[in-house]
């Protein structure tokens, strides 16, 4: 059985003329404690797959299942989807509620799931994120833009999920906090056992902390490979060479 299991998934936006089709017949399996990374162009999809995952996205076909429970359309998912998924979007500064401090958003978080034992794990997750007590009590303008997103890692981290959806964690941040919170991603992954999906436009990224890839170009998967044959430099399809060399250009450049 998969951790995340996706099977000739189409998703689409609004009716008639005005429909869209984001994502056409998509299949991928991450295995539990993979790290899978869904790469492509902007607007090629990628976003949208989890989306419809989290319910964000509700107009869907095919087949979704989170460690084998069958996932149903519509918008709402049950508390035991969260306990199992949690999400890291892309910009710390728009997920943190502004009047709260760092105590407040895990405390609140860790009510929700039904946890008791608030004090030793608030103190837990700080120091798993590499924070330390001494952040607890600040709020969110007294804090880096890293700084945030190790908070917003906490508060994922929090119902003790199994599963962490990344939506570009890293790129609303300055490149030289980049690597620490990417560091810090797989550190956490392999303490907590945990299994990704992370999506990214940058295939540095995605070749940092996952070890297979699918590549999205408007609306499909046209490769999944190996984090290894992509550094190889040895994708079959034309689209996903294209990709690779775009981005070495761009950092050769
Ligand atoms: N709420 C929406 N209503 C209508 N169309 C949408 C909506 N959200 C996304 N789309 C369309 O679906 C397609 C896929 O978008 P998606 O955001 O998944 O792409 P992406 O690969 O994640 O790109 P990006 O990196 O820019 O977020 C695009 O054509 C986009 O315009």
């Amino acid at each position: 059985m998969s951790a995340l299991f996706f099977d000739d998934v189409s998703v689409w936006f609004g009716e008639g003329r005005d429909r869209v089709d984001a994502v056409r017949h998509a299949n991928f399996r991450v295995g539990h404690g993979e790290s899978f990374g869904l790469v492509g162009e902007s607007g090629s999809g990628k976003s949208t797959i989890m989306r419809a995952l989290t319910g964000l996205a509700p107009d869907w076909s095919g087949r979704m299942a989170v460690n084998g429970n069958p996932v149903r359309s519509g918008h709402r998912r049950d508390r035991n989807f969260y306990k199992s998924v949690q999400m890291v979007f892309q910009d710390p500064y728009a997920s943190l509620h502004p009047r709260q401090s760092v105590d407040q958003v895990l405390s609140e978080t860790l009510h929700l799931h039904g946890f008791r034992d608030i004090e030793p794990r608030i103190v837990r997750l700080l120091d798993d994120v590499g924070l330390g007590s001494a952040f607890r009590f600040r709020y969110p303008h007294q804090l880096s833009g890293g700084q945030r997103q190790r908070v917003a890692i906490a508060r994922a981290l929090a119902p003790e999920p199994s599963i962490l959806l990344l939506d570009e964690p890293t790129s609303a941040l300055d490149v030289s906090v980049q690597a620490e919170i990417l560091n810090l991603l797989t550190d956490l992954r392999a303490e907590h056992k945990l299994t990704f999906l992370m999506v990214s436009h940058d295939l540095a990224v995605v070749a940092h902390v996952c070890e297979r890839i699918a590549v999205m170009q408007a609306g499909e998967i046209v490769e999944v490979m190996g984090v290894d044959e992509m550094r190889a430099l040895t994708p079959a399809h034309p689209y996903t060479r294209k990709l690779l060399q775009a981005s070495l250009g761009y950092t050769r450049g």
